[in-house]
């Protein structure tokens, strides 16, 4: 059995919501990153995962449960893990090579050696000639180049890496991502093992020797897939097509109900939370999904992979929008697939004024924060109260930048279906204008 690098074994973490209840973010969480492996962490928005490798990197403690890297409790930031950020996360007023100097100078490396080593990682990394030049003078691409230069020169041990392509385009993405599989295969890297964590199911394939989907609310590792491919992988092999289909299928599963975050196993039947996260997916998004996939060559069943090819549409955004069809029923997610429901077929072959009435109908049906303002409304002499009250109920569970996240989903879904209005200057919410009748 191959040697644990960084082990966790019950580890929890809370964050305090703005009301000051404690929110669990992860949960009895265990995890192995073994000698020699590339992991990739899926899931969606919010689950935890860069909470995951921060506590990994020892950036922040785990609540409960133990951390250990090489086999000692893990106490405070691990010199040998190194982190990569989405963000780059340069410093704009030094040239590359100061930048990558950064870690070693924080070590207290003597300059010559830094000056060499700093050289070195550049170099590895593609981008010697480019030591004095300043970040904005790159490329996004080689910025995140300088970004992986830094966290190479101090030779780690682990490397983790959040989100660290998804700011490029998919070209120079998916180019920085080879360069670094072949110094990984080619033993190049100091490094002996890396976690990824990725929106990016393509991506997670064909990097990863283990995938894991994460489940959140609160995070914990809801399925593992092994890939035991050869590197490079070929994205167009019948292998490779498989295995996406694969996560497609696992990263949907148990969210036909609702989309309560990455679908968990027991969706089914465990009543939805009036607080519950709701996928990010606008309205015009989820009826143009819903008419190609009622068009040939779809007819109503369409594979998730192929869908986000001929919507041009990232998995970050195919699959809140997938998620929040098959919430409202009007579609339904399945082995990877998503199929047209007949209620969505109704939907999508009705006018106005149906698509309306359907779409508000669901909505009070299967969101009980929509149905749970509504009523509310119903209740006020003038059929309008502030937004606040809102926010706090949403605030016990969610932090504030996603309980407004929340409400502007519902308040744009609730527009659609005429349940209710809202007032972006006042922040009122109000039933719509003429309709005083309680609503189904
Ligand atoms: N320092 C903090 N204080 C309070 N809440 C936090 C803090 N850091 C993270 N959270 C909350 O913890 C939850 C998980 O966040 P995290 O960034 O780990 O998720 P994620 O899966 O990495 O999301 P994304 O894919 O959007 O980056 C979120 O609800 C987030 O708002």
């Amino acid at each position: 059995m191959t040697a644990s690098i960084i082990e966790l074994h019950g580890v929890g973490k809370s964050f305090r919501s703005a009301d000051g209840h404690p929110r669990p973010v992860l949960q009895e969480l265990d995890f192995n990153l073994r000698e020699g492996e590339i992991v990739a962490l899926l899931g969606q928005s919010g689950s935890g995962k860069s909470t995951l490798l921060r506590i990994m990197a020892g950036l922040v403690p785990a609540d409960r449960g133990q951390v250990r890297y090489r086999g000692q409790p893990m106490s405070g930031p691990a010199r040998g893990i190194s982190m990569v950020f989405q963000s780059f996360a340069l410093f704009p007023w030094l040239t590359v090579q100061q930048n990558v100097e950064l870690g070693l100078e924080a070590r207290g490396v003597a300059k010559a050696e830094r000056e060499a080593k700093a050289e070195a990682a550049i170099a590895l990394i593609g981008l010697s000639g480019f030591e004095g030049a300043l970040p904005r003078e790159l490329s996004g691409g080689m910025r995140q180049r300088v970004g992986i230069a830094r966290a190479l020169v101090t030779e780690p041990d682990v490397l983790l890496m959040d989100e660290a392509f998804s700011a490029l385009d998919v070209l120079t993405g998916e180019r920085l991502r080879e360069d670094i599989l072949e110094l990984w295969d080619g033993g190049h890297m100091p490094t002996r093992a890396m976690l990824v964590v990725s929106h990016n199911i393509e991506e997670a394939v064909m990097m990863a020797d283990r995938v894991l989907i994460f489940a959140s609310d609160p995070g914990r590792i809801r399925c593992q897939l092994s890939v035991q491919l050869p590197r490079p992988r070929n994205p167009e092999s019948a292998e490779v097509r498989a295995l996406i289909d694969e996560v497609y299928a696992l990263m949907t599963a148990g969210a036909t109900r609702h989309a309560r975050v990455a679908g968990a196993a027991d969706a089914a039947s465990t009543p939805a939370p009036l607080a519950e996260r709701l996928p990010e997916a606008d309205v015009a998004s989820m009826d143009g999904l819903l008419e190609l996939l009622a068009d040939p060559p779809f007819d109503g069943r369409a594979d998730l992979p192929q869908l986000s090819e001929e919507a041009g549409l990232p998995d970050a955004e195919l699959l809140p929008v997938a998620h929040a069809l098959a919430l409202l029923g009007l579609a339904q997610l399945d082995s990877g697939d998503l199929q047209l429901t007949p209620l969505g077929r109704r939907y999508v072959e009705g006018a106005h004024e149906l698509r309306r009435d359907l779409f508000g109908q669901q909505l009070m049906a299967h969101v009980p924060l929509i149905a749970h303002i509504r009523h509310s409304l119903e209740q006020e002499p003038n059929g309008q109260m502030p937004d606040k009250p809102v926010l706090r109920l949403l605030s016990e569970h969610l932090d504030d930048t996603e309980a407004d996240a929340v409400l502007q989903t519902a308040v744009t879904w609730a527009r659609h279906g005429e349940v209710f209005e809202y007032d972006y200057n006042t922040g009122a919410l109000r039933l719509p204008t003429g309709d005083d009748e309680p609503m189904r």
